[in-house]
C-alpha cells in the first residue's frame, strides 16, 4: 500500500531524514518511534504528501503522493500541532471537508456525535485543546480514510476519550482494512496498535521489524548468585546491558531464548528468569546501540 525508498530531507544543511525505506502493507498499522528531533514529523508528512522529499521514491498504491489529489483524498492526516480555520464551527469544517473528499460519509458523521458528543456550532478553536483533537478524528474518520496518518495522535484526550479513539481505529482496521501510520512517544499505546515498529534516530530509520519478532528477539534475565557473578558469565554473545543491584543480576540479552536460557543455568543459579521486554525497554536498549545513554533507565 505504502511503499518508500531512499527517501531523504534536508532543511538547510539539516539532513532531517537519510534514505529512509519503508514498506507498509494495506492493513496494517506502522509505529514510528524516536528521539526529539528524529524526523518523524518530516517522515509522516512526506507520505502525507505534504513535504516533497529531495531524493528518494514514496508510492501509494502505486502512484506518487506529493500534489497528487486523487491519492491524497484517500489519506487523512492528523499533525501534532493542529490547524483549524478561524471563526469556523464544527459543521462549517465538515461542509469543506463534504466538499473536498468524495468519500465523506454522511451518515458516520452523524453517527460519531454519539462518541463526541460536542456541540456542532461551536467554533472550533474555542473548544479545549484535547476536544480540538477529538473534532480531528471525527472528521478525519468521517471520510472514511484508506490511510490514516498521525503524529503524537492521542495526546490531550483524556483516557476514555483515548479508549473510544483507538477503537474506532481498530474497528476500522478489522472492517475495511483501515492502513495507519503513527509516531509516538507513548510506547504502551503504540504496543497495543501496532504490528510492525520503525526506529528513527537522527534521521536515519536504522531498525524496522514486526513487533513480535522484535520482542522474541530480546530478553531481560533476572540471575542470582550467593557471592560474585561465577567467571564466564559474560561470554554469552549479544549481551546488550548488565546491572549488579545485591544478589540479585540483571541482564539484556539479544538472541534466540532458550540458548540464552542454557547459558545461564550452566552456572546453576539461586534464580532464573527470563522476562519478555515493553516496547519501552526494547527502544531504550536499540538507542543505547546508536550512542543514547541507557544506564539506570531500566525497568524493574
Ligand atoms: N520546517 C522546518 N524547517 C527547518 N528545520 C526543520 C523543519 N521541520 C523540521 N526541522 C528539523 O528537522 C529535524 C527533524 O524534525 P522532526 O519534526 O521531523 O522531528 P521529530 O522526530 O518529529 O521530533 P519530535 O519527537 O521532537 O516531535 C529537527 O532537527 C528539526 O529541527
Amino acid at each position: 500500500m505504502i511503499e518508500a525508498t531512499g527517501v531523504s530531507k534536508s532543511f538547510g544543511s539539516l539532513e532531517a531524514l537519510k534514505k529512509a525505506s519503508l514498506k507498509v502493507d494495506k492493513g496494517s498499522v506502522y509505529g514510528i518511534v524516536g528521539s526529539n528531533g528524529a524526523g518523524k514529523t518530516t517522515l509522516l508528512k512526506i507520505l502525507a504528501g505534504i513535504y516533497q522529499q529531495d531524493q528518494g521514491e514514496v508510492r501509494i498504491g502505486g502512484e506518487g503522493v506529493f500534489e497528487n489529489v486523487k491519492v491524497k483524498e484517500k489519506i487523512q492526516f492528523i499533525p501534532d500541532v493542529l490547524y483549524f480555520f478561524a471563526q469556523h464551527s464544527i459543521e462549517d469544517m465538515a461542509q469543506y471537508y463534504r466538499m473536498i473528499y468524495p468519500t465523506w460519509n454522511e451518515e458516520r458523521y452523524q453517527l460519531l456525535f454519539n462518541v463526541f458528543q460536542i456541540d456542532r456550532k461551536k467554533k472550533v478553536t474555542s473548544l479545549s485543546k484535547g476536544m480540538q483533537r477529538q473534532v480531528a478524528f471525527w472528521l478525519a474518520l468521517s471520510t472514511m480514510p484508506e490511510i490514516l496518518i498521525l503524529d503524537e495522535p492521542l495526546d490531550g484526550l483524556d483516557p476514555v476519550m483515548r479508549k473510544k479513539v483507538k477503537k474506532l481505529i481498530i474497528d476500522d482496521i478489522v472492517e475495511r482494512e483501515l492502513t495507519v501510520l503513527i509516531s509516538s512517544h507513548n510506547l504502551r499505546e503504540l504496543e497495543d496498535l501496532c504490528d510492525h515498529i520503525g526506529i528513527l534516530h537522527q534521521g536515519d530509520l536504522f531498525l524496522q521489524r514486526e513487533l513480535d519478532d522484535l520482542k522474541k528477539e530480546i530478553h531481560k534475565v533476572q540471575i542470582a548468585f550467593q557471592g560474585d557473578l561465577p567467571d564466564g558469565i559474560m561470554d554469552q554473545e549479544g549481551i546488550l546491558y548488565h546491572e549488579k543491584r545485591g544478589s540479585v543480576s540483571l541482564f539484556v540479552v539479544r538472541g534466540e531464548q532458550q540458548e540464552i536460557l542454557q547459558h545461564f543455568q550452566q552456572f546453576q543459579p539461586l534464580l532464573l528468569d527470563l522476562l519478555p521486554l515493553t516496547l519501552d525497554e526494547i527502544f531504550i536498549y536499540e538507542m543505547g546501540g546508536m550512542g543514547y545513554v541507557v544506564e539506570e533507565l531500566v525497568a524493574e
